[in-house]
């Protein structure tokens, strides 16, 4: 007997619908279950002029869950990073699944790296992350804030409105636009949004333990861990998505190592931690990951990373 299929809601963009199918693809093949996509169009989705008065993303994945909560889907798929670090009441985050490459990119005319880019040159990115950090290697360059998806903003290198964009990797990748990319950010010159390149997989929470116990295959755990220990950070920063705030983990050869950085908005001023702990057992990685972000954010605030967060509150929003 084949398994009654679970509905998978969705936002329609080409990244949404990509990642969404991904995952579901990976969850039919691991369990044999089939999954149906449902198209969610949300109040973010048609007033797209102005996301960044509406707060940010948030709309976005207020559609959704309001579609989980009323029973019109059986689970979700979120970009991690675009997820408040508080839980939202009712429901789980089943899975997270292997994240792909974590970095930011450049896209630039002529194949331009950012060094290359000539002062004054027009860097177009709304994320005062990202802005704060590349203003702390380029304070000559001009960040513009830009709005609309991955497509739209490298329209706006080809039309010459900007010279320059900054974009995840992970969802350029997602919607076919790697060969736009002029130069990948190591995390030693930008640290990633937390979550940057995960997906999360979102059900009611009943059903996390019960009947959708199965969306746990695709979890997995040094990825779970990684992203843990950054979103620790930002909650303890009790930053928004907003705030400048840079963090990146990686389990590697028995280790959870975390770097932080908080920088003002003009890159003048910033905060900047790094730290590991060893993980024997990866069952232990969870609160390991808590207590290790935990300590981190501890150090900035001591060194003023919250003064600085709080400072750049007033800026937009757009990661
Ligand atoms: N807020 C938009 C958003 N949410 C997730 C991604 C990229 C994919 C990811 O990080 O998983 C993006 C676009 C971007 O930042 O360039």
């Amino acid at each position: 007997m084949t398994p009654a299929p679970a509905r998978l809601g969705t936002r329609r963009s080409t990244m949404a619908t990509t990642q969404s199918q991904a995952v579901a693809d990976a969850i039919t093949e691991r369990t044999g279950v089939p999954v149906e996509l449902m198209l969610i169009t949300s109040f973010g989705d048609v007033t797209k002029a102005h996301l960044t008065q509406l707060g940010g993303t948030g709309v976005f994945v207020n559609a959704l869950r309001d579609e989980l909560l009323g029973g019109g889907i059986e689970f979700a798929v979120h970009s991690l990073k675009d997820l408040p670090t508080s839980p939202a009441e009712g429901l789980t985050l089943v899975a997270i699944t292997e994240r792909d490459d974590p970095r930011d990119a450049l896209c630039a005319r002529d194949g331009l790296k950012f060094a290359d880019l000539p002062a004054g040159a027009r860097v177009g990115t709304g994320s005062p992350r990202r802005v704060a950090q590349l203003a702390a290697l380029r304070p000559d360059l001009d960040y513009v804030p830009i709005r609309g998806n991955a497509e739209t903003r490298l329209g706006k290198i080809a039309s010459g409105d900007v010279d320059a964009v900054v974009l995840a990797h992970a969802g350029l990748a997602r919607v076919g636009r790697l060969d736009d990319v002029t130069e990948v950010f190591e995390p030693e010159q930008m640290l990633p949004a937390p979550g940057q390149g995960a997906l999360a997989v979102e059900c009611r929470t009943a059903d996390a333990a019960g009947d959708l116990a199965y969306l746990a295959v695709v979890d997995h755990a040094e990825t779970r861990a990684e992203v843990t220990a950054e979103r620790i950070v930002l909650a303890e920063l009790e930053a928004g998505c907003a705030a400048p705030v840079g963090a990146f983990a990686e389990c590697r050869d028995g280790r959870l190592r975390l770097r932080a950085a908080v920088v003002a908005p003009d890159g003048g001023q910033a905060v900047r931690r790094e730290g590991a702990v060893r993980i024997g057992d990866f069952r232990d990685a969870p609160e390991a990951a808590v207590h290790l972000g935990r300590e981190l954010a501890r150090e900035m605030i001591a060194q003023g990373a919250d003064r600085i967060v709080a400072g750049a509150a007033s800026a937009g929003r757009d990661d």
